[in-house]
């Protein structure tokens, strides 16, 4: 290809954008150093050709993907290494972020890294929850790839209970050795990345007996295959789990256990205990041993959520300023898509939600940090406020992720159902992450879980952490007129939040008052506590997007796009909710017009700035990997190129022809 030709459309919208596009790129990635230092890593690794795709990997087979993917992994964490001795240990975390966490990872391995778990759950396990000489050990062979290793939690039988795992590790005090067993087919592990092919170690979570009596599940370090012969070990049972929606590269395995043996020094004791007599040591707390759920989930809000939604909508955004498709008016001409309001309303919204979701993931990022130093004092304080955020925020933005790259591969009509436009990964790899750590549905109730505490300690003049504090006030104020501002409605939406969590309150407490059991009453209760959370979450979202916009050190260019997104995103979600707005933010039927009448103005507004926004973005095209979203806009010749590298074009006629159609047709049915 190598046309260098801009299409005139984009360049059009490029030369009319308001504000300057490198700033943005510099206050998305963190400053003008943090712009540099990405871009110079994806040169290092974008350019080398060894790491380039050679055949698009759907015209693979399943095995001939992970062989491909594997191979690239192990280039890529030589190469990796390579970078870290030239640039110093500090860059190091910086690169694994951008290799792991979306963008450049999935650049060279689109259907996920084999090596992810070793990186994303092992390390981290390791690191919070093995005592100091477990990490000595442990952690230089992971993170040095003398050793491959993985997270296995869920089983055949059980992933969100996890409570009720089967698989059995019992201690034997006369070899000072822990016994895995899995007492039946549901007790496998099933689902690890990494664990079918690729793992010779894993963090293995199970229930842990000792001196007869269980103490519940803990992790601990198994040896799976022979370092040597990666043959499986003795009583080790292994495999992958097979073809799956997407990330199918990244080798999710199944894992069973007979009487397999482990030194003691293998479970990590950093929280728990087995004293060499088989004498238990409790924990501070039992939820320790849930810490890499927590990190993970914080992770996933920028490196999944947020990063894969920004590709999306970047694809969508070109593909609509330079795809022309009716007339608005009859002989004026054919139409930039994106100059149909209906399409407006399909791709700013996300827009505004992508920088919502930024926003939200630093808050995060930033108190899982300093709650992690409080754990480390043994302060256990803030840690219920974090995992409630960590929850709702891993929910929301998972799921307003997902649902929003389906909107942007509509909304470029059939060429986006083609794998070439890189919607079906981008998709397959987000909905993923609606799943994995943490079902979305079973994340909000945690998260409502604390809500409802919250809402009782607010009741009984108790004291409230920063993100509820606004549960103490609200419902008490008096409503006030509506006032279509910024500020107004940040208000609403923690009224929102605040009735739908008294409506949960109220509706258990009435249950419980008629003799419904406390649990009962959850249960019955639980679409409206999902919903909750949700609530909360956003109001959450919507605040931290309000102070980011309106606090941003930038030019007034920007911040003006910054403020009309922050407006767009409340004004979406508001009429997406009129029913929450009407029963608990004052919110009146005439009141309406208006507000819809505010957010198509904001889509007008935005609408010269679409392209700039999502340039800011700054993907590259060997990123972005979509023959509809490359900064030339050359689509058609794209779309060709793609087209001919399927194997069917190979030949002009296909054997199958011999083989079954010619003779099939004339058969003279
Ligand atoms: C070092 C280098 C680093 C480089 C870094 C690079 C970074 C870049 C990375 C970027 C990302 C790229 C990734 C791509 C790769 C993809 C990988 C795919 C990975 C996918 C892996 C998985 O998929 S891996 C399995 C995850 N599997 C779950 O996720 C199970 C969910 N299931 C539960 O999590 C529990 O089962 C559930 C429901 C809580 C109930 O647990 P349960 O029954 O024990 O608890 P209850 O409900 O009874 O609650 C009792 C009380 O515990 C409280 N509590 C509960 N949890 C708590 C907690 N965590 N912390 C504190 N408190 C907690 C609760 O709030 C209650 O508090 P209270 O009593 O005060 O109200
Ligand atoms: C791509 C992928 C990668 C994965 N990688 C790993 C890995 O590396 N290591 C690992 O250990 N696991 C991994 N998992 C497993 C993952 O963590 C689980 O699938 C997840 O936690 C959900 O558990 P489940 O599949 O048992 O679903 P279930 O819990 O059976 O959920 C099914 C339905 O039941 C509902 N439900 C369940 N419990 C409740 C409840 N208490 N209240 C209300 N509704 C409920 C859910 O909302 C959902 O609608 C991975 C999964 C996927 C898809």
């Amino acid at each position: 290809m190598g046309s260098i030709t801009i299409n005139k459309d984009l360049l059009r919208e490029r030369q009319s954008c308001t504000f300057n596009v490198l700033e943005l790129t510099h206050l998305w990635d963190g400053g003008p150093e943090k712009t540099k230092e990405r871009k110079e890593l994806e040169k290092f690794f974008l350019d080398d050709p060894e790491l380039q795709e050679k055949i698009p990997s759907e015209y693979l087979s399943h095995k001939e993907k992970y062989q491909e993917a594997l191979r690239r992994s192990c280039l890529l964490f030589k190469k990796i290494k390579e970078w870290s001795d030239t640039t110093g240990c500090g860059s190091q975390m910086d690169t694994f972020q951008n290799i792991l966490g979306g963008m450049l990872g999935s650049a060279i391995l689109p259907d996920g890294v084999p090596f992810a778990l070793n990186y994303v759950m092992f390390l981290p396990t390791v690191m919070g929850q093995g005592t100091m000489q477990q990490q000595a050990y442990w952690v230089s062979r992971a993170w040095n790839c003398e050793i491959m290793c993985t997270y296995a939690q869920t089983e055949l039988g059980h992933g969100t209970f996890i409570r009720g795992l089967e698989t059995t590790a019992t201690y034997d005090p006369s070899t000072e050795e822990f016994v895995f067993n899995s007492p039946t087919l549901t007790s496998y592990k099933w689902w690890p990345g990494g664990l079918g092919h690729t793992c010779n170690y894993a963090v293995v979570v199970a229930q842990l007996y000792t001196k007869g009596q269980c103490h519940g599940i803990h992790p601990f370090i198994v040896q799976l295959r022979d370092e040597e012969t990666h043959m499986p070990l003795p009583g080790i049972k292994i495999g992958e789990i097979g073809s799956k929606l997407g990330m199918n590269t990244i080798n999710n395995g199944y894992l069973g256990f007979e009487n397999v043996r482990i030194p003691r020094e293998n479970m990590l004791m950093k929280n728990s205990k087995v004293l060499p007599d088989g004498t238990y040591v409790n924990s501070p707390s039992d939820k320790l041993t849930y810490g890499t759920m927590i990190f993970v989930r914080v992770a996933l809000v920028r490196g999944i959520a947020a990063a894969y939604l920004s590709k999306a909508l970047t694809i969508a955004t070109r593909y609509s300023a330079l795809r022309k498709q009716g007339e608005i008016k009859p002989g004026a001409g054919e139409t930039q898509i994106l100059e149909y309001r209906t399409q407006q309303h399909k791709l700013f919204p996300p827009m505004a939600m992508c920088f919502a979701m930024r926003c939200s993931a630093d808050w995060l990022w930033d108190i899982y940090n300093s709650v992690t130093a409080e754990l480390d004092r043994g302060d256990l304080e803030r840690l219920p406020e974090l995992h409630a955020m960590a929850c709702c925020l891993k929910a929301v933005c998972t799921k307003d992720s997902a649902k929003a790259i389906e909107v942007c591969r509509l909304a470029t009509g059939g060429h986006g159902y083609m794998n070439s436009s890189n919607f079906p990964s981008t998709y397959g790899m987000v909905t993923a992450a609606e799943t994995y750590e943490g079902e979305n549905t079973v994340l909000l109730l945690q998260t409502a879980r604390f809500l409802v505490k919250a809402w009782q300690q607010a009741r009984s003049g108790g004291n409230l952490t920063e993100t509820v504090e606004y549960l103490k006030t609200m419902p008490l104020q008096p409503l006030s007129l509506w006032v279509n501002s910024l500020q107004h409605l940040g208000i609403a939406f923690k009224r929102v939040a605040a009735g739908n969590i008294e409506t949960c309150a109220t509706s258990i407490e009435r249950r419980i008052l008629v003799g419904v059991a406390p649990e009962d009453a959850w249960n019955e209760v639980s679409i409206q506590l999902a919903k909750a959370a949700e609530t909360h979450c956003r109001a959450f979202m919507m605040q931290i997007f309000i102070n980011f916009a309106t606090s941003a050190q930038v030019s007034p260019e920007l911040k003006k796009v910054l403020i009309e997104l922050c407006e767009l995103y409340g004004t979406y979600f508001l009429l997406d909710n009129l029913g929450d707005f009407f029963m608990y933010a004052g919110l009146r039927s005439s009141d309406v017009p208006s507000i819809q009448e505010w957010m198509e103005t904001l889509l007008h507004k935005i609408r010269p700035n679409a392209v700039g926004i999502v340039d800011g973005f700054d993907i590259s095209d060997a990123v972005l990997r979509s023959a509809l979203g490359a900064y030339d806009g050359n689509v058609y010749e794209r779309l060709f190129a793609e087209a001919n590298k399927s194997p069917l074009n190979a030949e002009p006629v296909d054997e199958s022809f011999h083989k079954y159609l010619k003779p099939f047709l004339k058969s003279n049915l």
